[in-house]
């Protein structure tokens, strides 16, 4: 499979009770992809997945599957913990259920490049589906240079990396420099989104595509076409406004947002995450 395009790592909306409100959910899923996204995923960190239960999990699966299936969209599940043999599990569950899986390099353990390597290797001998591996090194504490990242988009059932390492780093422009073929290095920080794109880039899983989602779909249009000065200038405005949207931690910012907008019941996150304060929420709302 070629992944491309922008993705949305849907958040998962709450009700006053706490509960998932799973109509909501539903009207981000169809206007994320009514607008120009290519695809959604689904129990990605902007899920807080690590807070939902197995049931909740499955009952996010089946409304982002429904709603992909009926556009025609790719739906990218989070699967995916520090333990090889369980996230093999995991995988296996996802068979006929997703079109792809993003899976973290292995988060707190540290194993080193090799068995980030070796991780990956008994995953792609295992998966019915092909894997996105997650890249994003401030929240697993393993960092995976460009050679690893090759050797990685090599094996036979790795589609892609979504790339998060905080910047556009020596390790970036290699990978990016010669990928291997059919290997879909995604952008998974927002704000460095535009500048990937120039250098290359398939698309991007971008929690921030939640907004504006036509013009990230654009941005993405316009690199591809070679329209350098348009991109260039809107890829600057939206980098500013995806800034404005992790000024605390994902995704409070964005639901406080979407709250405002009434696009959600409540702006509520469950712990440990604590709500945005109004100053982030009125400052990324002054950005769109
Ligand atoms: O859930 C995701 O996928 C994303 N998570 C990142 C994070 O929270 O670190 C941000 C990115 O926009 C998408």
């Amino acid at each position: 499979m070629t992944l491309s395009g922008i993705h949305v790592p849907l958040i998962t909306p709450f009700a006053a009770d706490g509960e998932i409100a799973f109509d909501a959910l539903e009207d981000l899923a169809r206007a994320a992809l009514d607008d120009g996204a290519s695809g959604l995923v689904a129990l990605g960190t902007t899920a807080e997945v690590a807070t939902l239960a197995e049931e909740e999990r499955r009952a996010v699966i089946e409304i982002c599957g429904r709603v992909c299936r009926e556009r025609g969209a790719t739906l990218t599940v989070g699967a995916g913990s520090a333990d090889t043999r369980s996230t093999a599990e995991a995988l296996r569950a996802l068979k006929g259920e997703a079109d792809a899986a993003l899976v973290t390099v292995p988060a707190f353990v540290r194993p080193s490049e090799a068995g980030v390597l070796a991780h990956f290797t008994a995953l792609a001998e295992q998966t019915p589906v092909p894997l996105v591996v997650y890249n994003i090194p401030y929240r697993t504490g393993q960092s995976v240079g460009a050679a690893t990242l090759r050797r990685l988009g090599e094996l036979p059932m790795v589609a892609g990396v979504k790339h998060a390492v905080g910047g556009v780093d020596l390790d970036t422009v290699a990978l990016l420099a010669d990928p291997p073929e059919g290997f879909a290095v995604l952008a998974g920080d927002d704000p460095f989104l535009s500048a990937l794109l120039a250098l290359g880039a398939s698309g991007g899983i971008l929690a921030s595509a939640h907004l504006r989602t036509g013009e990230f779909a654009e941005l993405f249009r316009a690199w591809r076409a070679g329209e350098v000065e348009h991109a260039r200038a809107l890829g600057h405005r939206l980098s500013l406004m995806s800034a404005a949207m992790f000024a605390e931690p994902n995704p409070t910012v964005l639901k406080g947002v979407l709250h405002a907008q009434g696009r959600i019941p409540t702006a509520d996150v469950r712990l440990p995450l604590v709500p945005a304060s109004r100053a982030s929420v009125e400052a990324a709302l002054r950005m769109l």
